[in-house]
């Protein structure tokens, strides 16, 4: 019989401040209009360092975040250079903020599991890869 093994999976959430209007979107949401968005990331891995023993310092990784949202804060979505072409949806600012995290973990033996966003408490768009 094989053993399980044993992962870790850490969340972070924080928030950012921003205005974005729906392309082909019929109705008011095509207007422009802000909201205060919530991200929640969640990491996982099965390794905790030696000395510390983290899976990764939640200080490092509330950094990460920050930096990619802070690109991302008080702007205007579709001027921002991730959704020229995508619309700023939930679902695409999901999906940029997994990349970002993804790319800084990135050899780290740390994994990106999933990104969620919400425009509200009771909406939330959430990317994660199989
Ligand atoms: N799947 C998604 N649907 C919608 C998104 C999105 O990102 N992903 N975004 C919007 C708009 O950004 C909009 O701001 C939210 O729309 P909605 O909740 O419909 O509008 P209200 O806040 O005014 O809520 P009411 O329930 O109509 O009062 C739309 N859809
Ligand atoms: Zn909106």
């Amino acid at each position: 019989m094989s053993e399980k093994k044993g992962k870790w999976r850490l969340t972070v959430r924080k928030d950012f401040a921003a205005a974005h209007q729906l392309r082909h979107y019929e109705g008011k949401c095509e207007r422009m209009h802000g909201h205060n968005f919530m991200v929640e990331a969640q990491v996982e891995g099965d390794t905790l360092s030696q000395d510390t023993e983290l899976l990764v310092d939640f200080k490092v990784l509330k950094n990460m975040l920050k930096e990619i949202l802070g690109d991302m804060d008080h702007c205007h979505l579709n001027e921002h250079p991730a959704f020229a072409v995508h619309n700023p949806s939930s679902e695409n600012i999901a999906r940029h903020i997994y990349k970002g995290l993804e790319a800084r973990l990135a050899g780290s033996g740390v994994d990106v599991k999933s990104v969620s966003v919400s425009e509200k408490p009771a909406q939330t768009a959430t990317y994660f890869e199989e």
